[in-house]
């Protein structure tokens, strides 16, 4: 988050990575737990990033870029998924609400790119 960044949504949601080797989630970061976790909006250059920290202790568990051709799934109406080049993100919500406001903000952004 810097000073040329804009948030255009926020939820709370325990952020996991799909262990492809073991085919299973596992939680972004050092430990389990919920995330605040934003969609920012560069001001000037048009691009936008999905970043997220840990509640406690504000570790960044998730910092990564929204392509143009990114297809975001929602999965269930409280655990959403994408992909990027090298894993697959997936969001927790902690609640409804919280997944449809990030899901609205997250088309936003893919229609926008
Ligand atoms: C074409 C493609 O890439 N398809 C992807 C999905 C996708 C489609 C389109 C665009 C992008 C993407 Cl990303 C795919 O299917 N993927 C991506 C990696 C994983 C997965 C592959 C297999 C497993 C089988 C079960 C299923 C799963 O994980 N379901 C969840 C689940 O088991 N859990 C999570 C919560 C609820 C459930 C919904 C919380 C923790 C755990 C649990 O409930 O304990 N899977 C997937 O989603």
């Amino acid at each position: 988050r810097n000073m040329s960044e804009t948030s255009i949504a926020s939820a709370r949601a325990s952020v996991m990575i799909y262990d492809d080797v073991n085919k299973k989630w596992v939680p972004s970061g050092s430990s389990a737990g919920v995330s605040k976790v934003h969609i920012f909006q560069h001001n000037f250059n048009n691009t936008f990033r999905v970043v997220g920290r840990k509640l406690q202790d504000h570790e960044v568990v998730i910092n990564c870029l929204i392509a143009r051709t990114l297809k975001y799934n929602q999965a269930t109406s409280t655990f959403h998924q994408w992909r990027d080049s090298k894993q697959v993100y997936g969001l927790n919500f902690s609640s409804r609400d919280d997944a449809d406001a990030f899901a609205k903000a997250m088309n936003f952004a893919v229609e926008t790119l």
